[in-house]
């Protein structure tokens, strides 16, 4: 059984302050830990804010990138290491954003999933094809690609901690939603790609989520697929409303 995993991916939004506030608007409404994972990824300019107001919380913290090396003269990047002191459980890596506007490469992120795992936080990994590559028929091969490239090297106690988002370029931020079937196809693409590298055991352990533009609207509907375990979501997690209807989808 996997546990669902939902997490809010703010980007660059929020401030210190607006990130306390918005953890105020969680307050008792939360589902327990048990039984559903909230995550919110935050600005690491947030991050700090946000581990003090999710103590005692059942609130998990995610960064939403980090650099590979632990340490050293690499001006302006966020250390992994240093994450994992403050206290930070998740590291989101490859967003796509961060690959098309930052020039990440499939190595670079291969590299930041080690570099995760060996400081003791465990990566989403997140992978998606454009609205080209999907109209060429290639949306499969991309994605099996990407993952198999960002999984390199990792072992079978890693890969089966991790999580593996799928988010179709297409739908982010556009309110284009890929269909439950659509998000389903390539979810079960993920699993399979797992399988393959390693094998079912493995693969029924990773947990995958589907992003873009997941609302309170369609989240019941994508949850129900086999092999959506969760969902990466930026707009709609914005509010502390809208991010307890997500997580709160069994209820
Ligand atoms: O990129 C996303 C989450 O990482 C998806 O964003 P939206 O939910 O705003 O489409």
């Amino acid at each position: 059984m996997r546990k669902p995993i939902i997490a809010g991916n703010w980007k660059m939004n929020k401030n210190p302050k607006e990130t306390v506030e918005f953890v105020a608007g969680l307050k008792g409404k939360l589902p327990s830990f048990k039984d559903v994972e909230s995550v919110i990824a935050a600005p690491a300019v947030d991050l700090q804010a946000l581990l003090d107001a999710a103590k005692g919380t059942d609130l998990k913290v995610a960064a939403e990138n980090a650099y590979f090396e632990n340490e050293g003269a690499f001006t302006g990047e966020t250390s992994p290491k240093v994450l994992s002191e403050m206290g930070v459980d998740y590291v989101v890596i490859g967003h796509s954003e961060r690959r098309e506007y930052f020039g990440e490469t499939d190595d670079d992120i291969n590299k930041k999933a080690h570099a995760v795992f060996n400081n003791g936080m465990v990566p989403i990994i997140c992978c998606g094809e454009t609205l080209e590559q999907r109209q060429a028929g290639e949306a499969e091969s991309w994605v099996e690609g990407q993952v198999s490239a960002a999984l390199r090297g990792l072992s079978v106690e890693q890969v089966s901690l991790a999580v593996i988002a799928y988010e179709p370029i297409w739908a982010i931020g556009t309110g284009e939603t890929a269909t439950s079937d659509q998000a389903q196809e390539i979810c079960a693409v993920v699993r399979r790609t797992v399988a393959k590298l390693y094998d079912q055991t493995v693969a029924d352990k990773v947990r995958i989520q589907y992003g873009g533009s997941v609302k309170p609207g369609n989240v019941v509907e994508l949850m129900g697929k086999d092999d959506i375990d969760g969902g990466l979501v930026g707009g709609a997690s914005m509010e502390p409303a809208s991010y307890l209807d997500l997580v709160n989808f069994k209820a």
